[in-house]
């Protein structure tokens, strides 16, 4: 059986950087950007006035109070370059460009206006109250690096530069497949039925990572059903599809006969982990890539975190994740010759040192330990001194 690393190596030879397309500012929200971002203009890109006030010529020194000069008219925001030709003094607004040759902005609370003469009530230090062009951001110099997921700072920053549209990685197309006879929607259940939890819970994954989803199926624990939306979803142009149960040992365990009939490449079946043992993956030459997750919600779990994930940050170009090494506030002792996914919290101790806790009562099937944790701590083996820890929510990761 393959160990994780292996397995996640396979995987990864088979999840190419999808193309570059270009989107509009207002719809690149939660994108990826695929390239570096220089700055096309210095932010600033004039000197302006930091201060409502007037724009004083003070020449070498500082000023002292009760200097007076005369006023020789009124630079608004957004006025252009007006020159005031032997003139030492203009009334000038927060955000106007500053005229050239004058050097310091006086704040209207440290002087008194008289008709067209202003007088300093305070000495007034030179070059006070002026945004430098440049003081932001210089021109060529670098803005956004590619990779980042464009929030709201980045818009503010991009739409700052006079930058309308971003170049971010596509999204990939994604169709999830959930099997299973005894799954239900909300609502009463039949006899020995369930609700379908690893469904909603990939589709919430997958709207917070950003990807395309084309559609979510749901299947009877027949290999002719899921061979049906196995075709569907490639008629669709899918890059990925994303499958849960049915992948184990027993006799409706059809995904693996089914996309073999159906002329996939395997390229693992089960690895040493747990949870998660029975995962499967395979690739349709020139189609899309299948990851078949196991049925129980905390392997779809960590199939999704340990598997998906670096699929989808490939296919998005992303370099792989790198886990915080944590120390262990307590032993925990696993079955050894696995790899070990565990929930756990990472929280300050007493002295304020990062330390990790393994959640308690977890098993492969237990849902609840799932809502009480922020982390997933790794390790292979036994759990010693310290181990790997990991974001529950891979989109908050960097
Ligand atoms: N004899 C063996 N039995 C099992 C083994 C094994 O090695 N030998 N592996 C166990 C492990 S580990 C796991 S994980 C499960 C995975 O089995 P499948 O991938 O075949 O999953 P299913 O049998 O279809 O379902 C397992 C379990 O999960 C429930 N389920 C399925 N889909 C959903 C869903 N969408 N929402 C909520 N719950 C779901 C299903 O009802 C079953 O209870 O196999 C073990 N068995
Ligand atoms: O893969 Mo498992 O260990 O039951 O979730
Ligand atoms: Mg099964």
């Amino acid at each position: 059986m393959l160990t994780y690393a292996e397995a996640l190596a396979t995987l990864l030879k088979e999840a190419h950087p999808l193309e570059t397309e270009r989107v509009g500012l207002s719809s690149s929200l939660g994108r990826i950007l695929a390239a570096y971002v220089s700055s096309p203009l210095s932010l600033p890109s004039f000197d302006n006035a930091a201060m409502d006030g007037f724009a004083i010529r003070a020449g070498a020194g500082d000023i002292p109070s009760g200097t007076a000069f005369t006023i020789a008219g009124m630079q608004a925001a957004g006025d252009g370059t007006t020159a005031y030709p032997g003139a030492d003094a203009c009334e000038i607004a927060t955000g106007a460009r500053v005229p050239d040759g004058f050097d310091t902005v006086v704040p209207v609370e440290r002087c008194e206006r008289m008709g067209d003469i202003v007088r300093l009530t305070q000495a007034e230090p030179r070059g006070q109250n002026i945004r430098r062009a440049g003081g932001d951001i210089a021109t060529g110099a670098p803005a956004l690096t590619a990779g980042r997921r464009i929030d709201a700072a980045a818009i503010m920053l991009l739409a700052a530069l006079g930058i309308g549209d971003v170049p971010v990685a596509r999204r990939p197309r994604v169709v999830i497949i959930n099997t299973g006879s005894e799954l239900h929607d909300s609502g009463p259940l039949p006899e020995g039925g369930i609700h379908d939890s690893n469904g909603p819970f990939l589709e919430a994954m997958l709207a917070s990572w950003g990807v395309d989803l084309l559609a979510r199926h749901r299947v009877p624990d027949t290999g002719d059903a899921f061979a049906h939306a196995v075709r569907e979803a490639m008629h669709a142009g899918v890059d990925l599809i994303i499958t849960t149960g049915a992948v184990s040992a027993g006799r409706f365990d059809f995904v693996p006969s089914a996309l073999a009939a159906l002329g996939a490449r395997e390229c693992f079946h089960k690895v040493a982990i747990r949870p998660g043992k029975p995962i499967l993956a395979a690739r349709f030459d020139g189609g899309p890539l299948v990851l078949g997750l196991p049925g129980n919600p905390i392997a779809v779990a960590v199939g999704h975190r340990f598997f998906l994930t670096p699929v989808l940050r490939a296919m998005a170009g992303l370099a792989p994740e790198k886990p915080l090494r944590v120390r262990l506030a307590e032993g925990h002792d696993v079955r050894p010759g696995l790899q070990h996914f565990a929930l756990g919290r990472v929280e300050a101790d007493a002295e304020g040192r990062q330390v990790a806790r393994v959640q308690r009562n977890q098993a492969a099937y237990r849902i609840v330990p799932f809502t009480q944790a922020n982390t997933w701590l790794t390790a292979d083996g036994s759990f010693g001194e310290v181990v790997d820890a990991w974001p529950l929510d891979p989109a908050a990761a960097t």
